[in-house]
């Protein structure tokens, strides 16, 4: 059985995970401007979802995909400063560890895109009908 010192300390610890997580996210949302753009988008989508009334699976889809999005951003964002860290000059390597994390960004762009689509398009043309 786990001592009370134990215990206390992994509450320490889980509690400071916590805040240093929070951190990191809050760095991205002010030196990140692809995060801004992404919010403003998912506030958008929300409110167009709320005014079509979208079933709870939509809810679910929609959230998934927001969450995707702004998890890959903050990827993204460690991946870029993690490059930096290593080399601020150019190198080939470099090169190819930010373009391909920026890719997962633009990949799952594009299945937002087509997701948005199936989704909402139905709605659309029942409301032009
Ligand atoms: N050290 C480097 N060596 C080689 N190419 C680099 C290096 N740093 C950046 N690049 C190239 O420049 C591009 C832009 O890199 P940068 O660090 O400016 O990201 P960014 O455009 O600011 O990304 P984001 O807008 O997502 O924050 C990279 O995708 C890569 O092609």
């Amino acid at each position: 059985m786990a001592s009370k010192e134990t215990k206390k300390s992994f509450r320490g610890s889980l509690s400071k995970s916590f805040f240093f997580a929070l951190e990191g996210f809050m760095y991205v949302l002010k030196n990140e401007r692809n995060i801004k753009i992404h919010i403003i988008i998912a506030i958008f989508m929300i409110l167009l979802s709320l005014y079509l009334n979208i079933s709870k699976i939509e809810w679910v889809v929609l959230f998934l995909i927001i969450g995707g999005m702004v998890v890959i951003e903050i990827i993204n964002t460690a991946i870029e400063n993690v490059v930096d860290l290593v080399t601020e000059e150019f190198h080939p390597l470099a090169k190819i560890a930010k373009d391909v994390a920026a890719s997962a960004a633009l990949v799952f762009a594009v299945v937002a895109v087509v997701v948005g689509i199936i989704l909402y398009l139905p709605y659309i043309v029942q409301l032009v009908k």
